[in-house]
């Protein structure tokens, strides 16, 4: 149907639709990652500062917590180095580092410029602002990949203060180790352990695929729903692989500590937050508790 074809009514049904949505989620913390391609074609930028912008305004208190490695790699590649990842971790030495801080930080307020064009008042901070994100060298499978770090305490202090004066934080994946060098933390990472220090409803990951695949050759294997058993039997048989592998290990460990709900959502598609959040049918992959009811959106018909 053309949006022309569109009547006034079900333009209004479709914002009662959200009406039970809205209703559970007002004043609840949702913390939604942003990276891939969402992130590096403009139009979908902007569609997803619109849904958060939107969020917020409906009385969410949503949080960004961004990549942007793929702009990383291009200021590597700009200044004549080559990228390098070991198991998805980009090998950070001191040139990629100070690149990697230089080109979040960009990142950040072009997002934080983004939120305040739509009349919301953003506030980006790294995760070194208010020692929000304290790290160690995180070793991958034992090898030194340079400064990379694992997140060893959070500090929500400081996104609590901005929530209450209602800004709307936005967090870019920087630590800091206790004699406060500077440490690039992979941005999946960094979401799930801020979701999970501020007991977050929601943790959304907007990434380049539709969701979690059960075969990723078969494209109408897409799971739409899984217990966090349910994920952690299919991680535990090794038919996972890629990126998706630690987001999913990222997905379980939230929920098994105190984040409600995991979505692993296409942020390829127009609206995609909204669409998952306000509508009864949802889209992408939705990771819950064992034991919880199978879905909200079956709850709330
Ligand atoms: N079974 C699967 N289902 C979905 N994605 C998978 C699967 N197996 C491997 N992948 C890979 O995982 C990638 C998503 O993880 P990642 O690259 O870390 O995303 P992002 O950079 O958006 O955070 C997909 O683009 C895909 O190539
Ligand atoms: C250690 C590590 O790999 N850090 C990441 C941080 C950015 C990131 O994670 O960005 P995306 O979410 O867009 O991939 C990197 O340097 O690329």
């Amino acid at each position: 149907m053309k949006s022309s074809e569109i009547t006034e009514l079900q333009k209004a049904e479709v914002l009662i639709e959200a009406l039970p949505y809205i209703q559970r989620f007002n004043r609840k913390i949702i913390v939604v990652k942003y990276g891939g391609s969402a992130m590096v074609d403009e139009q979908l930028k902007h569609q997803v500062i619109q849904d958060v912008v939107l969020l917020k305004l409906v009385g969410f208190k949503p949080i960004i917590v961004h990549g942007g490695g793929k702009e990383i790699s291009r200021w590597v590649n700009k200044v004549g180095m080559e990228p390098h990842f070991v198991n998805g971790l980009r090998v950070t030495d001191e040139p990629t580092m100070e690149i990697a801080e230089m080109v979040l930080n960009k990142v950040n307020k072009s997002l934080v410029q983004l939120v305040n064009e739509l009349g919301v008042k953003a506030v980006g901070i790294s995760g070194k602002d208010g020692m929000l994100l304290r790290c160690e060298k995180k070793l991958s499978k034992g090898e030194d990949i340079g400064f990379v770090g694992e997140i060893t305490k959070v500090d929500p202090q400081i996104i609590y203060d901005l929530l209450e004066k209602d800004f709307l934080p936005i967090i870019c994946p920087i630590g800091s180790d206790e004699y406060y060098a500077s440490y690039n933390i992979n941005a999946d990472d960094a979401a799930c352990a801020i979701a999970r220090a501020v007991n977050a409803e929601k943790l959304a990951f907007l990434t380049d695929v539709e969701g979690v695949y059960r075969d990723f050759e078969d494209k109408s294997s897409l799971i739409s729903e899984m217990t966090v058993k349910e994920a952690q039997d299919f991680v535990n048989s090794g038919s996972l692989g890629g990126g998706m592998l630690p987001k999913l290990q990222n997905c379980i460990d939230a929920i098994e500590n105190g984040v409600s709900r995991v979505h692993i959502l296409d942020g390829r598609i127009a609206h995609c937050l909204l669409l998952e959040i306000f509508t009864n049918r949802g889209i992408g992959t939705a990771i819950y508790k064992d034991g919880d009811a199978r879905y909200f959106h079956e709850e709330a018909k």
